[in-house]
């Protein structure tokens, strides 16, 4: 076996440092080249510019273009190798295969990096076949799938590194599967700024799904911190490695809850060599449909934590289910059949009898009304013939199309989404706020029904979607991606951090919508600590959450006479968080009044510039003091977590427990919560005040 001690691992690691920058040097000896190179060609194309004929200078401009596409590729090389002099491996898996003699040690990293000779891997990438021995076995028994099939032998030792700056910190021997100390070395960190990967200790539940690929849609219902969004940001590095050359960043969209969620997740990719990928949200997808004015998300979830109106919460259940996509689906049969009236047509000296024209129309009944009516209308205008037989001229073809076109009833599309309630005798189900904005619950029900009627467009090159925050979006927003993106899809989140109870997904409501979905469930955490864990789960007693043997401080419940007090416990708490060596704190109020109240008051005691307060508008993550509203603290963590006000008439219904929740479960390490008067039932008796 090479390398069996310590001592020997030092000596290779400072040899694969030599090798890897020796490459280094000889990448800038050669994009240097390029460099010249192509000055050198555009310098000699210009002092010719009159001698070229167009065949040669067309010759430069490709070799000018080759010179240039050798030194891209070069520099992003350069970069993936930067990265590797910091940290070249984490890990290393020593395989006999039953077929030869000896084994092999694969030392893993975040890429791979060959010899010289570009024949044999120094280091193996975490995405490649033999990388998953790694993650999936113990020492013993083990297969993995080489292109050729698959490989089947013996692993006889794994081992994990700690290198940073090209310096080793530790090594430790895995007779488990991704020994459970290093993971809890990295998960006792303090946090960053950003979201940061997790290739040197994913968990074999993870790999699995990271390595999936063959769900088309693939749904991930994990408990909060259990690695949902880092998984499926592995996963998306992991399907760019597996189909490089077919898919690339540009063929991928993520869709996000908001700006600061995404600014969080920004760096996962780019740590792991590939570029940022796209990002949109759903207000953003009604913007490019809907020219109404309507309210958003935020301001429905907003209006929900403070209005006790039944008529709009029952307008807001009755809309989210997927026995309404049915009945929209049904107002569409009916639309198409109904809306669309055929006559004959009598010009120009031709006759169309509408037998024909209906035919056409049924025959074409797979596409959109809009669709449908433009090809019968194409359909009839080419066909018909003059009395000669022949086909007739232009501008008769074009008032055939003309006339048909006018056939169907034409109304706006919120006249047709009106029609809708009065066709399944609900009228009273649809309500302007003010005099003509719509209300949240309506907007992803127009969409639906303008893609049904006109068809849907803008999303064709997209090949793979990922949706965050899977519970916050009803069955007809399933519905409108499922016409929008045939692609495959990453789709996951917790029903447990719904921040709308009434209209929230869970997995079986999505699988209604995408029946061959895949579920899987992972019930891990890996963010707080046991203590925490052990607090939320007694938050909401249905919560699966499985804690990780990480221990920490007690969660504190700090009870105060008053408001002012109170105040003056938050500030003690923000004080000692400055001396306690943590990075990044949150102070996660239940909605973003308080928040707002709450940064105000602050304001005139503290300084304020060192706290940030996060808003529906906010567009960035910082490190340090955040104050925010659970919802737009879900998906984020931080060190140390403050939740203010959890008093009795604060946090009462079933939306409070579950914006509690997730303001809670949003702590690494620290979490208080404070009140005055009555605390809210919410908050688990047994622990000690
Ligand atoms: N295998 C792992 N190794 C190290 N850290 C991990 C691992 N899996 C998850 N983590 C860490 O756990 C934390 C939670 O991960 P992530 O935010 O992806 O979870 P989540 O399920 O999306 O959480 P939530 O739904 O609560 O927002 C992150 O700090 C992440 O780095």
């Amino acid at each position: 076996m090479i390398n069996h001690t310590e001592a020997e691992e030092r000596i290779y690691l400072e040899l694969a440092l030599l090798r890897l920058n020796k490459a280094l040097n000889d990448l800038d000896t050669q994009i240097d080249g390029a460099r010249k190179a192509i000055i050198e060609s555009k310098k000699y194309v210009y002092a010719n510019r009159d001698q070229l004929d167009p065949a040669e200078r067309a010759a430069n401009i490709v070799e000018i273009s080759l010179s240039i596409d050798k030194g891209e590729s070069a520099v992003a090389k350069r970069s993936r190798l930067q990265k590797l002099a910091q940290v070249p491996y984490f890990g290393r898996v020593d395989f006999s295969p039953d077929d030869r003699m000896e084994g092999h040690a694969y030392y893993i990293g975040i890429h791979s990096f060959s010899d010289e000779t570009g024949q044999d891997n120094e280091i193996y990438d975490w995405r490649s076949p033999v990388a998953n021995l790694f993650y999936d076995y113990n020492v013993g028994r083990a297969l993995y799938i080489a292109p050729e099939g698959e490989v089947e032998g013996n692993i006889d030792l794994k081992r994990q590194y700690r290198i940073r700056q090209g310096v080793m910190e530790y090594m430790i021997e895995s007779t488990i599967n991704i020994n459970d100390e290093v993971l809890q070395r990295e998960l006792s960190q303090t946090s960053d700024e950003k979201m940061k990967n997790i290739v040197a200790t994913i968990q074999k539940e993870q790999n699995e799904i990271i390595r999936n690929e063959y769900s088309h849609e693939l749904i991930i219902q994990g408990v909060a911190g259990s690695g949902k969004t880092s998984v499926a940001l592995h996963r998306i590095a992991f399907l760019l490695y597996r189909y490089k050359g077919t898919l690339t960043s540009d063929n991928m969209l993520i869709v996000s809850p908001n700006k600061v969620f995404s600014d969080y997740i920004s760096n996962v990719l780019p740590e792991l060599g590939e570029e940022k990928i796209a990002e949109i949200g759903f207000d953003a997808i009604a913007a490019s449909e809907l020219s109404v004015s309507y309210q958003t998300f935020d301001e429905q979830v907003s209006e929900l934590a403070t209005s006790t109106d039944d008529s709009l919460i029952e307008r807001i259940r009755y809309k989210a289910n997927i026995e309404f996509v049915q009945q929209m689906d049904d107002f569409v049969r009916y639309v198409d059949a109904s809306y669309f009236s055929p006559s004959d047509i009598n010009l120009d000296g031709v006759h169309v009898d509408k037998a024909q024209i209906s035919e056409v129309y049924q025959a074409a009944n797979a596409l959109p009304l809009k669709l449908r009516v433009e090809k019968t209308a194409t359909v009839i205008s080419e066909r018909t013939r003059n009395r000669n037989g022949m086909k007739v001229d232009r501008s008769t073809m074009n008032k055939i199309k003309t006339a048909i076109k006018k056939m169907v009833k034409t109304q706006s599309l919120l006249a047709n989404y009106m029609d809708f309630y009065h066709y399944i005798g609900r009228p009273e189900l649809f309500k302007f706020i003010g005099k003509k904005k719509l209300e949240y619950s309506d907007v992803f029900p127009m969409v639906y029904l303008k893609i049904r009627l006109e068809g849907p467009k803008g999303y064709e090159a997209v090949k793979h979607l990922l949706v965050d925050e899977m519970q916050d979006y009803t069955a007809v927003q399933y519905a409108v991606l499922s016409l929008l993106f045939k692609c495959k899809k990453t789709i996951l989140g917790d029903h447990s951090q719904s921040v709308n109870p009434y209209s929230s997904s869970s997995i079986a409501d999505i699988k209604k919508v995408f029946p061959e979905a895949d579920p899987v469930e992972l019930l891990r955490s890996y963010r707080s600590t046991f203590e925490i864990i052990e607090f939320i789960r007694r938050l909401n007693p249905s919560s699966k959450i499985i804690p990780i043997e990480r221990h920490g401080e007690q969660p504190q419940i700090i009870q105060a006479s008053d408001r002012g007090e109170e105040m003056m416990r938050i500030i003690q708490l923000l004080l000692a968080f400055k001396e306690s060596g943590n990075r990044t704190l949150g102070i996660i109020c239940k909605t973003q009044n308080q928040a707002e109240m709450l940064y105000e008051e602050l304001n005139q005691t503290v300084n304020a510039d060192a706290i940030h307060l996060l808003t529906f508008s906010s567009e960035k993550f910082h490190e340090g003091v955040i104050l925010t509203s659970a919802h737009m603290a879900k998906g984020l963590e931080f060190d140390q977590v403050i939740v203010p006000f959890v008093d009795a008439a604060n946090y009462k219904s079933d939306l409070d427990r579950s914006l509690l929740y997730i303001a809670c479960s949003r702590a690494m390490h620290r979490l208080a919560v404070t009140y005055h008067g009555a605390s809210s039932s919410f908050i688990p008796v047994e622990v000690d005040r």
